[in-house]
């Protein structure tokens, strides 16, 4: 069988179809899987490394655009959408799943007309503008929260949760190598493509820690603006820090952690439960219907997680966090039992499952 995946422009959308291209792959030596998205999305950046087939069109957003813009925006959706009937005549897929991000309109469009089987996944509790408009006419919606539910009047959905790539599924209890004796390892994150402020709020917060500051080991991804900056930073204040704009193997970061600080998107989210990690978690107050608080807060009710609000967020409160929890192991373990009961799986599992038996 043959599946389209598309979508993406954050690794929040593009990881999740990802995972569900490997699922779907070892499902048959016959199956095959192109992905579709644009050329400004991460995809372009990361697809042809990871070997998979990927397909660009022209697409953007509309959402809070005057109308001169909009109308450009139309423009590139038309020509997205004539792109890509010529993909789909060429390869002739299924299947297509629309995994959120604009660059999923044009083609699921494009499939429904021509009779192909169309689904989408949404990751967020509620979701973007692009799977609220093509919910109305695909197959099959697959979402990762039960409150999704709601945003999809007169649809069946699936509850299948947020597939997570095998690699990091499998990969990061081979890579565990949490620190002994006197050390404490963090991981600091800002979602796929960094986050200024939580930049600037663990630089903020070093004085704060006092002599800890030298027995932590600190992974932290700033995304490719920051990266500078933030490593003049630490260097600046005598402490050691791996700072990279993106880490590639989530993995092995994740296995190394002793705490994760980060942003709270739906695939970090999947991610830290699944594997079990204690986490500050400070959610980007602008994402829509502010749907990274109410990841967080899913969690943090559960004593599965903390939280910081960014209207709360000092370098002195990122510090009395951090030392709290690494003088506590008890607590950072309660995190980690109850982060882990909450994970999901087999979401890729249940999606390929799905698709597959209606494209049948
Ligand atoms: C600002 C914004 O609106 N962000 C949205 C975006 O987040 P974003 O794209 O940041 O996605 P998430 O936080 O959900 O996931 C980040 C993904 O990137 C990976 N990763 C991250 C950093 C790194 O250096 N290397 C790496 O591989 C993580 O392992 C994870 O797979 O999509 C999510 C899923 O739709 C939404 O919930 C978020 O609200």
């Amino acid at each position: 069988m043959r599946l389209i995946i598309a979508g993406g422009g954050t690794g929040g959308h593009l990881f999740p179809g990802i995972a569900v291209a490997e699922e779907f792959l070892a499902r048959g030596p016959e199956n095959e899987v192109l992905f579709v998205g644009t050329e400004r999305g991460i995809e372009a950046r990361l697809m042809p490394k990871l070997g998979y087939k990927l397909e660009l069109i022209s697409a953007s957003g509309m959402k809070g655009m005057g109308t001169v813009k909009k109308l450009m925006s139309a423009g590139r959706l038309l020509y997205g959408y004539s792109q890509s009937r010529k993909i789909l005549k060429a390869f002739r897929p299924d299947m297509v799943l629309g995994v959120g991000g604009y660059a999923s309109a044009p083609i699921l469009l494009a499939a429904r007309g021509m009779g192909i089987r169309t689904f989408i996944h949404e990751q967020n509790a509620a979701p973007g503008l692009t799977n609220k408009v093509l919910s109305r006419v695909v197959d099959g919606i697959f979402i990762s929260m039960e409150e999704a539910a709601s945003f999809f009047p007169g649809k069946s959905t699936q509850m299948t949760g947020n597939p997570i790539r095998k690699e990091i599924l499998w990969g990061f209890q081979e890579q565990r190598s949490r620190t002994t004796g006197d050390t404490f390892s963090l991981l600091v994150f800002g979602g796929s493509a960094g986050a200024q402020r939580i930049n600037s709020a663990m630089l903020e917060a070093l004085p704060h820690l006092g002599e800890v500051k030298h027995k932590l080991r600190i992974t932290h991804q700033t995304g490719e603006k920051d990266v500078a900056r933030v490593r003049e930073g630490y260097q600046a204040q005598g402490v050691q820090a791996q700072v990279l704009s993106f880490i590639d193997n989530m993995s092995a970061a994740y296995g190394a952690a002793d705490l994760v600080i980060c942003r709270a998107g739906a695939t970090t989210i999947a991610e830290v439960t699944a594997c079990g990690k204690g986490c500050i978690f400070i959610p980007y107050p602008f994402a829509a219907d502010d749907h990274q608080r109410k990841n967080a807060e899913s969690l943090v009710k559960r004593d599965a997680g903390r939280m910081i609000l960014e209207e709360d967020l000092t370098g002195a409160h990122l510090a009395a966090e951090i030392l709290n929890l690494m003088n506590h192991p008890e607590q950072v373990a309660e995190l980690e039992k109850n982060a882990r009961s909450l994970a999901q799986l087999d979401a890729a599992q249940a999606i390929v499952a799905a698709m597959v038996m209606k494209a049948d």
